[in-house]
């Protein structure tokens, strides 16, 4: 249970929660900070000063529900602020595919009321496959010209999905189509645009679920995430979410929560950059990113991530439909899981989690009552063999052997220079003493525009011929294994 707990009186809650954490603030008295240390030892409790501001001060106290029942006695000399008992517990976030209609939308709206205790942050994607559908219009936008605009189907199809729902909810229409019409006008598409055109996926999306949920008599607050304090890079339609986030989004959300209860539902995947103040993207699948990102901004007690199958599968079901559920996974084998191909999770939406120490609950909409993965800090390996297995395709590789005799030294040292000083991402290594062949990480490349740019690739291979013989090999696949380290021969042997 998250708790904060205002004594003596404080005026201004601070955006200072952690989980598994009490958080007292105190106003900067020695007496009640005497009073409250002395409460906390008498029933067992160790506590420490963490902050230490100009008017308040934060007391942590190991243990959450005995010191509430300690200082709820106690509640004539302290006054405990029940709103802020009832603090945000838990970020839910949902995926295209769990939003794909209205329908499903309504399913999603009943989901997140069904469990009154929670008090959740809801993070939305755009409805299904509307991303893509908007990429492509605006790739044809740039050649159709203006008048043609309303026949590219793509964009008729995103259109009518979502007018559908909208002429039920009566959302202004027109906002769209004005964009690819821009488009047309411009005759170009930059990542700025393609950034700030699929960002009405998710901010339409955002509308509408509102609606659902104001139908349903519920207080829900909109925010859009770049609105929000969500500061990034300005690497459009490949940003970084920079630090300056978290204290930014928690105090926002935490204090609108304060001042009104309601329900905070954030648009995933965009962002703000922090040079140009235009609307970012964190690079496709990154709602789930989004939602690590508030759970650890607001210290919550868990990120829920729902999609549409049972949790982490033993592998991708489009490749084998009998693959399993895995029940748990630790954040590493979480992360690298996704880095290495799981499309079901984006690969940085661990960092936030593990940073915060957030368990992280993958679930499916479709099926609630699965018990879905839970992914946290560490796991029982003891009967953990082989977990998962998986596929990372069109990965570009290079086989690089030294022209240098056996035994010379800083070989090694030289080529991974190369590769810094080109700004290029490695993934998988496998050395001997006179070569290397290494992995590229493809989606680096793809947002550099390297892929359509062969002469870029080139002249990494121009670079690393001064040095070596080098061998470079495309639309390579990498199979991923994720196992117990411990009995990776049993493994190796299994699979060889
Ligand atoms: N190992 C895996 N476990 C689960 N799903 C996987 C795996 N590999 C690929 N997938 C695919 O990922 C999809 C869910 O991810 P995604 O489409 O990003 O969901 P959402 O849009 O809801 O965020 C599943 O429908 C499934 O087809
Ligand atoms: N809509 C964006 C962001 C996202 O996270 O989507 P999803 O949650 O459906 O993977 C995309 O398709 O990339």
């Amino acid at each position: 249970m998250e708790i904060a707990m205002h004594l003596f009186g404080v005026q201004t809650p601070q955006p200072a929660f952690s989980r598994r954490h009490l958080h007292c603030q105190l106003l900067s008295s020695q007496k009640h900070l005497h009073f409250a240390t002395s409460v906390a030892s008498a029933s067992g409790l160790r506590c420490r000063i963490v902050q230490n501001c100009r008017s308040w001060r934060v007391l942590r106290v190991s243990c959450e529900e005995r010191i509430v029942d300690v200082l709820k006695r106690n509640k004539t000399k302290n006054q405990i602020c029940d709103g802020a008992l009832n603090e945000l517990t838990c970020v839910m976030k949902f995926g295209g595919s769990s939003v794909a209609s209205a329908d499903r939308m309504r399913e999603v709206a009943d989901l997140i009321l069904k469990f009154p205790e929670e008090k959740p942050v809801i993070v939305l994607s755009a409805m299904g496959k509307t991303t893509n559908k908007l990429l492509l219009a605006g790739e044809k936008a740039v050649s159709c010209g203006i008048s043609n605009v309303s026949d590219i189907d793509e964009l008729s199809c995103v259109k009518e999905l979502h007018l559908r729902t909208m002429d039920e909810l009566g959302i202004d229409k027109s906002t769209v189509s004005t964009t690819t019409k821009a488009i047309a006008q411009v005759k170009e598409l930059t990542l700025r645009t393609k950034d700030y055109l699929v960002s009405f996926g998710e901010c339409i999306a955002l509308l509408m679920i509102s609606m659902i949920m104001t139908n349903y008599d519920t207080i829900i607050l909109q925010y859009d995430a770049f609105d929000i304090g969500f500061i990034t890079t300005d690497d459009f339609t490949n940003a970084d979410i920079l630090e300056a986030t978290y204290p930014a989004v928690a105090k926002r959300l935490h204090s609108d929560w304060i001042s009104d209860p309601a329900i905070p539902i954030v648009t995933g995947y965009l962002g703000k950059g922090w040079r140009s103040c235009a609307v970012t993207t964190l690079s496709r699948g990154g709602s789930d990113l989004t939602a690590t990102t508030i759970g650890k901004a607001l210290g919550l007690q868990e990120i829920q991530v729902w999609k549409d199958v049972d949790g982490v599968l033993t592998c991708d079901p489009n490749i084998y439909p009998l693959a399993e559920p895995v029940p748990h996974l630790t954040f590493e084998e979480a992360a690298e899981l996704a880095y290495f191909g799981a499309q079901v999770l984006h690969p940085q939406s661990m960092r936030p989690a593990r940073e915060g120490d957030i368990p992280v609950r993958v679930k499916n909409s479709y099926n609630p009552k699965a018990p879905g993965t839970l992914i946290t800090r560490s796991r029982d390996m003891s009967k953990a063999v082989l977990t998962s297995i998986f596929v990372k395709r069109n990965v570009t590789m290079l086989d690089i052997v030294s022209t240098c005799m056996l035994g010379q030294f800083g070989f090694l040292a030289k080529v991974f220079l190369i590769f810094e000083d080109l700004g290029i991402s490695v993934d998988v290594v496998a050395t001997s003493e006179v070569s290397i062949s290494l992995t590229l990480d493809p989606s680096k490349l793809w947002s550099r525009e390297l892929i359509q740019q062969a002469s870029e690739l080139d002249h990494v291979v121009e670079e690393l011929e001064k040095i070596a013989v080098v061998n470079l090999l495309q639309h390579r696949s990498i199979i991923s294994l994720i196992g117990n380290v411990q009995r990776s021969s049993l493994i190796l042997e299994k699979v060889l």
